[in-house]
């Protein structure tokens, strides 16, 4: 079995719980409250911030110049496309990027983007991927689920955010991800090391579905 089948099919509970949460099923019937989405989306632009920095610590990381070059796209799908989305989206309620960049992080932001980036200081390349994974395959599982359901109807007030992730520039990034930890995997998992990479993949989901309680908190 692949390493990203198998990460997922063992930290089952983790990842259902993240892509299952309660904020994604009412993002998706459109029910979810204004403040909760708001609250989630400026988080969420901080969150890249911090998550460019580690795709670039995954250049650093790098042992091939191969993997520089995946690495570099995952900086440049940051700063280049998904930052836009949340500058479009918080555009739309009056914020502007110096309103979001001023704004506080939120204790689950800060726990999830720390954990990222030690993992990727303390470890190698697979480390990294195996706690970046979750973000990056998990947004693309979701999106694809909310875009076939029909959360993309304009009546969704978030169907712009189902087109991003629901898209196919998100889902071939997400592909590619898969596919390039994958490679990393035959090069360099073994037996031994394989339930760290267990424990750094469950960690970051369990992260992704703090993220998105902190939203639902929020409006609480
Ligand atoms: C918390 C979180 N996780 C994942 C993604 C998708 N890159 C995101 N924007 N935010």
């Amino acid at each position: 079995m692949k390493l990203f089948d198998r990460l997922k099919a063992e930290a089952a509970p983790q990842w259902s719980a993240y892509v299952d949460h309660e904020f994604v099923r009412q993002l998706g019937s459109g029910e979810l409250p204004l403040n909760a989405f708001k609250h989630y989306l400026v988080q969420d632009y901080l969150f890249l911030i911090q998550f460019a920095r580690a795709y670039a610590l995954a250049v650093y990381k790098s042992p091939s110049v191969d993997d520089m070059r995946q690495s570099l796209e995952g900086v440049k799908a940051i700063l280049d496309v998904e930052l836009d989305l949340h500058l479009e989206l918080c555009g739309s309620w009056g914020m502007s990027r110096e309103d979001i960049e001023k704004a506080p992080e939120d204790t689950p932001t800060m726990a999830y983007t720390r954990f990222v980036l030690d993992a990727g200081m303390s470890g190698d390349l697979l480390d990294l991927q195996a706690a970046l994974a979750p973000c990056v395959i998990g947004y693309a599982e979701i999106g694809a689920a909310l875009l076939k359901g029909g959360s993309a109807a304009e009546a969704n007030p978030y169907h712009r955010w189902v087109l991003e992730y629901g898209g196919d520039a998100y889902q071939d990034l997400a592909k590619g991800f898969g596919a390039w930890m994958d490679r990393t995997g035959e090069a360099y998992l073994t037996e031994t090391r394989y339930p760290r990479v267990l424990s750094l993949f469950e960690k970051a989901s369990r992260l992704e579905a703090d993220f998105w309680q902190m939203g639902l908190n929020a409006s609480a």
